[in-house]
Parts: C-alpha cells; structure tokens; sequence
C-alpha cells in the first residue's frame, strides 16, 4: 500500500492528511505528549504512542557523557518511536541557551543579556549557526532557545536569558533563529514553520509572552499591563521569530493581567495562530498546566480542558503522562474537547517533524560529532564575550583611563570570589539546572588563566581571592583586577529584591580599591548594587555571564580589542527605583541604557 506520509516527494499538507487520517485517538494524543527522557523507556514509548522527549536542565545519560553516548540514548528512544504501528518519529528537545549548556565540553557561550549589549545580530546568526551543529553533534533536533523574554524589571531571576529591556534589541536577536534552523527562502508563507536540515535544529520562541514583564520581576508571576503595553512591548519577539519561521512557541508560566497565559484562548488561538498565522506547534512549559491552578494540580481535568482549548499543542509532562493522556482522552470522548483541537495540535506537531525531514532521517549518525566544543566556535565564543562586555567607568578623571592595561609591568593583583571559577562565569543553566562553583564542570578558560597567559611572561601576577588591607599595604602593584559577582541561579531561584552582590565581593573591592588602582569586573546576570562603591573605583566592566571564553575578557582589558558593548539594561542607583526603564518620567540610573565608554585596540 503506497503511504503518502513517508513519501518525501509528497506536498507537504498531503503527507499530514494522509497520515492525521490514519491515525487512532491514542495516537493522536501520544504525538501531543513529551515525557521527559527518565521515563522514555522503549515499553513506555511504544505503549503510549510518545510523540516528544526532553532534556530537563542537567538531564544527562550520564557525567561527562561524550556526544557518542548522547546519539546512543537519543536514538534508543528514537527506536521505540519508530516500532509503533505509524513509525512516527519522536523530537527530542534541550535547553541549549548559550550554546549546548546541558553537555560536557561544549561551547559556553555568553548569556542573552551580554548578546544584547552586543547590538550584533550578525553575530547571533552566526551563534545560532555554531549551537545547532554542537545540538546535532549529540543527536538532538530541537532547542528550547531563544529566550524572547523582555527583561523590564531586573530583580527577575531570568532577566540574564533575556536580551534586554528593549523590544527593539530583542526583535533584532531573533537573528538567531535563522542561524539555528536556517535562512527562510524569501517569499516562504507567512507563518509556516522552516527547517533548512540536519545541521539545523527546531528552535523554540519563548515564553509567550510577557514573562519579563511580571509584577517585582517575581518569577512565573503577573504581567500587569494594558493590551497596547503588551503588544508593543512583549509582542515584538514573537511577531519577528515568526517572520524568520520559527518552528515552536513555548507559552510562559506567567499570567497577563491575573490570567493564566496557559489558559489564554484569546492570546495562543485567537491571536498567535489566527491573526499572527503560525503554523507551528505551540508547547507548554514544564508541568505548566498543573501550576493553572493555585495550588498546582489542584484540578488536573480543569486545566488539561483550559490549556487544551486555549490552543496548547504539544504538553510537557516529565512524568505524570499516563494522567493527561487518560484525562484528554475522556474529555475528548465525552465531547468537551472537539476532535477538530485535537487534529489541529497534530497536523501542527507533524507538520513541524515532515519539514525539517524527522521522517527521513529519524536516526542520528556520528558526523558531526567533531563540532561539540569545535576551537572555532570556542573563536566564536571569545568575540562574543569582547563585544558583550561594557565599560562602565575608565578612571577616575577623563584624561587618566586606567583601561586598557599595561601588559609588561613589575607586579599585578588579581583578586575577588570570580576571578578562577569557570562554574560561577557561566551561571545558570550550565551543565547543571542552577550552574555550579568550581573549576572541574566542563572546559574553559577562567578569568585568571586568561590574565596569566596574556600579560607579559616577566610581569608577576599575584592570585589573592580576597586579600587583607595588611597585605596590600606591605606590597606594591602596578594595578589590581577585582572580579566580583553573582553566584549561579536559574527561574525562581534568582530572584531578588535587593540586587546586592553577596559577600565577600564588596568588601573585596573596598580592600584592594581603596589602596591599589583597580580595574572592577562584574560577573553577574543583570545590573547590581554598585553605586556605593563607584567612586572607589578606578575602572568598571560589566561582564555579563561570559561562559567558557574567558579570554574574551582579557582582549579588551589589556586593548588587543577595543571596548564596544552598550547596557541592553538600565543599571539602576537604588533598587527602590525599580522598575525603572529608558523613556520612563523620573528615569535616572546610575548609567543609562545605551551605556558604553569605548577604548581603541592597541
Ligand atoms: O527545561 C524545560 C523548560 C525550559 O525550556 C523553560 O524555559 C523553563 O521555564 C523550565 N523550567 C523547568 C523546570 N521548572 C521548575 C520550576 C520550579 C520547580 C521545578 C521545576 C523546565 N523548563
């Protein structure tokens, strides 16, 4: 019998009717269910007709797993797809968001909030080029990524995977998306999801929408705003990913004006797939429609039916499936739920995995395993780095910059809590959830390393990570470089209200500022409370969350490259000012958005 759906030659919508037509209710509602991959057993995947597995933030085959033992796991699942009745296969996704963060020795890149001092869309195309060959060197099609939050209030715990405050900035990153799924031919149709191929990955816009924009940054909160706030606000993203043919849209934990955005009709149906024609598949975030009700899974038929009908897609459910899969299918057999919801999630989800060749090619080979943490993308990484970070203040007068620093000299200091941890200069979503401290978790360059193979080999470099005042007296040093900062955090575990870098970061500086001339790096996912010392401060760079090239940092420090970020984020004085955003009345930070002093290369 000639099966339209596994004929590539076959128009795109014949493959989908001609398959959607075969399949049975169980299998229909198995394609709109991703487990996560603890679960993803071949019983499992065969039982229940799984259409998605995921990757949950260090959800690893195991410590240190090499890019062969990720092809192995991601194609033994593959397998129990591909032995259902239909053979259709599974789409196993990740959060690759600065880079491939999940996995062992790959490239780190900086956070979105450092790219979007950038101002260099080119440069996300090319990120986004370099992420998705390390995604697929691990047999893995699909990222989670971008992030297209607005980050409006910085006491958020994930203002660092936004690109800024400014909708501007972020409808120009979604650059990314054609670097990560490939360049949409001109004149493609509007809204029609497009993946160019197997160096390619399905990227995912998210979280829709208004996730920056919650009440004190609390996360997974209220968005409160009026509809023109929102859509020239937070709307911009997604009207740009969707243009560039983004293949996903992941919908926010966070409500809009005390609404559940997961149980939103009138924003996921009646707008993004109405009025904005995307043809993708629009997917919830993890355990998201348990969390419809306060408390969570308080009444799991009630928000299965809210998210269902308010258009969702494909649901995350790491691991109570077997519930959603009975509760939907009772609600669709006792009719509260029409067929024609069920078959539209499916005719998306399946229209995703024909155009970016999922049926053809189902099973991942080794060829692109050389990519995973490739010299040139670690290249890649380090110009990124040099253009995120921005220099806040060069000297305590105009005419005597500090920066940038004389390589050759007698002695040098290097101090403060970040200076040799590569864990803390990648921050969250770094091989674990949260991140993690230390040296050991992947490879890089930490901050001193960098310092020690730049400078000149007769110039001396004192390691100190947070010296006395004693000491220093007793000493002399041409200059010192205190790196301070936030530690690791990931979603609700970053939020904060007082924006203070934690102890001992300023003593540290107050220390080594107040007897040598110090050039002050911030490692940190958005602006922090640094007005109280500013004045002690010779020289101030925000650096972002740099990831692995810590090099990045040495090349404008000591002027091989000129200092060119701008703040894609308002630094405040006081957190009692927040929210506070460029264009408010009474907007006055400690330096502005759009702030930058720049240096010439050497
Ligand atoms: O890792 C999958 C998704 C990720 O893509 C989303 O951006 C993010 O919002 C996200 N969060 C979790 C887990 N969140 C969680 C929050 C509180 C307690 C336990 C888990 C999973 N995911």
């Amino acid at each position: 019998e000639n099966f339209k759906y596994k004929d590539p030659t076959q128009r795109l919508n014949v493959r989908i009717k001609d398959l959607l037509g075969r399949m049975t209710l169980e299998e229909k509602i198995g394609q709109m269910v991703q487990i996560e991959r603890v679960n993803a057993s071949t019983e499992v995947m065969k039982k229940y007709f799984i259409g998605s597995v995921l990757s949950g933030g260090g959800s690893v085959p195991s410590k240190q797993a090499s890019a062969q033992d990720w092809i192995n796991m991601v194609n033994e699942i593959q397998k129990g797809a591909l032995s259902t009745r239909l053979g259709i296969p599974m789409i196993y996704g990740i959060d690759a968001v600065h880079g491939h963060n999940n996995v062992y020795n790959a490239t780190i890149f900086p956070h979105n909030i450092g790219l979007g001092a950038t101002r260099d869309p080119q440069l996300l195309k090319r990120i986004g080029v370099a992420s998705a060959r390390e995604i697929r060197a691990t047999g893995i099609p699909y990222a989670f990524a971008p992030c297209v939050a607005v980050c409006r209030d910085p006491r958020w715990g994930r203002c660092y995977e936004s690109y800024g405050e400014d909708p501007k900035i972020v409808q120009e990153m979604t650059e990314i998306i054609p670097g990560l799924q490939g360049e949409i031919p001109p004149n493609s149709r509007k809204g029609v999801p497009y993946v160019a191929g197997k160096e390619n990955v399905v990227a995912c816009a998210k979280h829709y929408v208004g996730d920056g924009g919650t009440t004190k940054g609390i996360d997974e909160n209220n968005t409160v705003i009026d509809r023109h706030g929102l859509l020239s606000i937070h709307m911009p993203g997604y009207y740009h990913s969707i243009i560039k043919g983004v293949a996903t849209i992941m919908v926010s934990y966070s409500s809009w004006n005390g609404e559940k955005m997961h149980a939103n009709k009138n924003l996921v149906t009646d707008f993004l797939k109405n009025t904005l024609h995307f043809q993708g598949f629009v997917i919830s975030d993890w355990e998201a429609i348990d969390r419809i009700t306060d408390p969570p899974h308080a009444n799991y038929t009630y928000s299965i039916l809210a998210s269902i009908t308010a258009g969702l897609d494909m649901i995350m459910i790491p691991y109570n499936y077997p519930e959603f899969i009975d509760g939907l299918t009772n609600l669709v057999k006792s009719n509260y739920i029409p067929i024609s919801r069920i078959d539209d999630a499916v005719k998306r989800i399946l229209r995703v995995k024909f155009v970016m060749g999922l049926f053809e090619n189902p099973i991942a080979d080794l060829s692109l395993v050389n990519e995973l943490g490739k010299q040139e993308h670690r290249e890649l990484a380090r110009e990124a780095v040099r253009k995120s970070l921005v220099l806040l203040k060069n000297g305590k007068s105009a005419d005597k910059p500090l920066l940038p620093l004389e390589k050759k000299t007698q002695k040098i200091l290097v101090a403060g809590s970040h200076a040799n941890n590569l864990g803390y200069q990648c921050g969250g979503w770094t091989i674990e959830w949260q991140g993690l401290s230390g040296n050991n978790l992947t490879s890089g360059t930490t901050v001193l390393d960098a310092i020690k193979d730049t400078v000149d080999p007769t110039t001396e470099v004192i390691f100190n990570e947070n010296p006395d005042k004693k000491s220093l007296q007793s000493d002399t040093f041409s200059y010192a470089i205190v790196v301070v900062g936030e530690h690791p955090y990931a979603e609700l575990n970053g939020d904060s209200l007082n924006l203070t870098i934690p102890d001992p970061g300023p003593n540290t500086i107050t220390n080594v500022c107040g007897v040598i001339k110090c050039a002050v790096v911030i490692i940190s996912g958005r602006p922090v409370v640094i007005q109280p010392y500013v004045d002690s401060i010779d020289a101030l760079v925000a650096a972002w969350l740099p990831g692995t090239e810590g090099k990045g940092i040495t090349d404008v420090l000591f002027g091989d490259y000129g200092f060119t970020g701008k703040l894609s984020q308002t630094w405040f004085k006081t957190v009692d000012q927040l929210p506070m955003n460029f264009g408010n009345p009474n907007y006055d930070p400690l330096f502005p958005f759009g702030h930058g002093l720049t240096t010439q290369p050497i």
